[in-house]
């Protein structure tokens, strides 16, 4: 295949090495969380509204089919996608893909619709949790049939109303239970009392995100107790958006001036953020690099690579419980450090795209890193890493992490590099005109 084709990059992929410092100023595509959420509140929203500067993604396009099956019109043809909301009715099917988002935030909406719902998703999909989303939307009064799975496939049969009220789940697998029925949860005739018992809950920029958007739209939440968030009925306000870009998906470019010693602007960094991928100013600065606002955004400078190491990064011991997506490129940086590191507080980015812990222990040892799998987390030691295949498993961060590795390391082939696409349109090319 031909590697200058955007969207069959060759597979396996060579990861183009920085020979020499990089340096560059980007401008990234906007946040799959900002855009999905900006999506199905404007769906349940009371008049039509445009989500600026919207991701284009795979991700983001199975949100907007998914939306357009329950009845709303969203028009994705430009790069401001406007969405006219209308009730809920008709049977349909939800491809879910491998988007999170998708597979726990469309089901409680779906109880609004007036028809049946069938959901399902890629062959790993069926892995992912989503049982407590389901157990708590039948304590709120809707009928969902998963063949006692607790997971894909399922069907949710609307009746048009959902009853709501209180209900208490265990949303330490995932944030993401969380923001699924907060997000419906105004339109249900009680709104939505949650109480989450158990570890704790992952993730929580990402539920802050939500409860910050709901607000934005007129929607009354109250999050003053730890682990409770109450939800008024009522209507949910027709809002435009501004998506900011992708935080989290800058790692990678961020990455390659820590690597190579080079500096790299994002532009259109936001001053405040509910994005996890701001946590990435402090931890490229614990490893070593300079962070600073500059007029056109955020600019990272690496630190000078060290004569016979693959950078100049120092390692970290670091809790990523809050800023788990984050793992992946982390741990990449980490393999590449001149001294060890522990990344803890991430048992749970075991049920992301894949099993990241695994995954990357399998990848880096693979690759000749000193590396041990915890059953939270890794410790890696700085190591003289080699060429060779990196596995992505389906995982869009795991290919980040991939040629992260390989702007430091000599032959490395990452595989389906095309699964970016899932958060990040023409990625492999886009980093080839960087190096
Ligand atoms: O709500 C969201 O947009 C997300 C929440 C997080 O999920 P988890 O809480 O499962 O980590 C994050 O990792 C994911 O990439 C996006
Ligand atoms: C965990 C992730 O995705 P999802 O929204 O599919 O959970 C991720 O993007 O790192």
């Amino acid at each position: 295949m031909d590697s200058a084709r955007p969207d069959h990059p060759a597979d396996p992929w060579p990861a183009p090495r920085a020979r020499g410092r990089v340096d560059a100023v980007v401008s990234l595509p906007g946040s799959k969380s900002l855009t999905n959420r900006a999506l199905l509140l404007a769906s349940v929203a009371e008049g039509p509204s445009v989500v600026r500067r919207a991701l284009r993604s795979r991700d983001t396009l199975l949100m907007a089919t998914a939306l357009t099956g329950l009845g709303s019109q969203v028009d994705t043809t430009g790069e401001d996608w406007v969405v006219t909301p209308a009730a809920f009715a008709g049977d349909t099917d939800v491809d879910c893909g491998l988007a999170g988002t998708v597979m726990r935030f469309v089901p409680p909406v779906a109880g609004l619709s007036t028809g049946t719902v069938a959901f399902d998703g890629d062959p790993h999909m069926r892995n992912r949790p989503v049982g407590q989303v389901l157990t708590a939307l039948r304590t709120l009064g809707v009928e969902v049939d998963d063949g006692g799975r607790g997971g894909l496939p399922f069907a949710v049969r609307g009746t048009g109303t959902v009853p709501g009220g209180r209900v208490v789940l265990d949303a330490s697998g995932s944030s993401q239970f969380v923001s699924a029925l907060l997000l419906a949860g105004a339109r249900y005739d009680r709104g939505v009392d949650l109480v989450h018992e158990g570890k704790p809950v992952p993730s929580l920029p990402h539920v802050e995100m939500t409860v910050a958007m709901l607000r934005e739209h007129g929607v009354d939440v109250d999050d003053g107790d730890a682990d409770r968030w109450r939800v008024s009925p009522g209507p949910v306000a027709a809002v435009d958006h501004d998506i900011e870009p992708d935080l989290s998906n800058a790692a990678p470019f961020l990455a390659l001036a820590a690597v190579s010693g080079g500096s790299v602007v994002v532009r259109g960094w936001p001053t405040a953020t509910n994005q996890a991928g701001d946590a990435l100013r402090d931890i490229l600065a614990a490893m070593g690099c300079t962070v600073d606002r500059v007029d056109e955004g955020l600019r990272v400078t690496g630190p000078e690579p060290v004569a016979g190491a693959h950078s100049g990064l120092q390692g970290v011991d670091l809790d990523l419980h809050d800023v788990g997506e984050l793992a992946p490129a982390v741990a990449a940086l980490c393999a590449v450090a001149t001294s060890p590191s522990h990344l803890r507080g991430i048992a749970h980015i075991r049920a992301h795209e894949t099993d990241r812990i695994t995954a990357l222990a399998t990848e880096l040892g693979a690759l000749g890193a000193e590396v041990e799998e915890r059953p939270d987390g890794l410790s890696l030691r700085p190591s003289a890493l080699h060429g060779g295949t990196w596995h992505t498993y389906a995982d869009h961060r795991m290919a980040h992490a991939g040629v992260i590795v390989g702007a430091a390391v000599d032959g490395v082939l990452v595989e389906d590099v095309a699964t970016t696409s899932k958060t990040f349109p023409d990625f492999a090319d886009f980093w080839s005109s960087l190096l």
